[in-house]
């Protein structure tokens, strides 16, 4: 794995190392969109078919439901989406996707948590926040080092992945992604990764996040 200390031209190491325009996992090109350099920030085209994101809505959907039969659903002000976790290789979809994910973000799958679905209905949105946990937190002894949005519809209107640090934002379009990592030797850089899910304004966002960690997980 990269070392986060590690300078290169001034420029601290990153995990992510695909260069150019476009690079090969196992099963599908990839395309580099847009890259923003520290902190790196991508948006990547081509992450998922069609199909494979109507899959991935089809399977969470029920679990979606089921989930809110139950009373406990959790009231959070800060995320008004619903969310349901796959526990991985669930499903053979599944597998696929997330051996591509792991060759996008060059990490094991081992340090993956499992793949979240979001569920924005009209309305709906994630403030402002850091993926990775407060140094405070017990969870932070295994902190989370990267993030890979997945959209998995195009929304009518609004749902922008907004970072207010960066003044950038970037569209949901169905099977596109936005990559950013925050495993820097200088916190500035970490902190700059500050991001959010815009309000839906009109229609439906799905969205899949991979979020992976310093160590393995599973
Ligand atoms: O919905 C989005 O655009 C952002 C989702 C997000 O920040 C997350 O899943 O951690
Ligand atoms: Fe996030």
């Amino acid at each position: 794995m990269a070392n986060e200390n590690e300078q290169i031209n001034g420029k601290e190491q990153t995990i992510f190392h695909h260069v150019g325009n476009r690079f090969q996992t196992e099963d599908r090109e990839i395309h580099i969109v847009a890259r923003l350099e520290e902190p790196l920030l991508l948006v990547l085209g081509n992450v998922l078919s069609d199909e494979e994101c109507d899959e991935l809505i089809r399977l969470s959907k029920d679990n979606m439901n089921r989930s809110k039969i139950g009373d406990t659903r959790e009231v959070n002000e800060i995320r008004t989406s619903s969310s349901m976790f796959f526990e991985g290789n669930e499903h053979d979809i599944l597998t696929k996707i997330e051996n591509r994910v792991s060759n996008i973000m060059n990490i094991p799958i081992e340090h993956g948590e499992g793949l979240q679905i979001l569920k924005y209905t009209t309305g709906q949105e994630y403030k402002a926040h850091f993926d990775y946990f407060s140094a405070a937190s017990k969870a932070s002894k295994n902190n989370r080092i990267s993030t890979l949005v997945m959209y998995l519809n195009d929304v009518e209107q609004g749902g922008e992945t907004f970072f207010p640090e960066l003044n950038f934002s970037v569209s949901p379009k169905k099977g596109m992604a936005v990559y950013f990592e925050y495993f820097y030797a200088d916190h500035y850089l970490n902190e700059r990764t500050l991001h959010g899910g815009a309000p839906v304004t009109a229609g439906e966002k799905w969205v899949a996040t991979q979020w992976m960690r310093k160590q393995r997980v599973r």
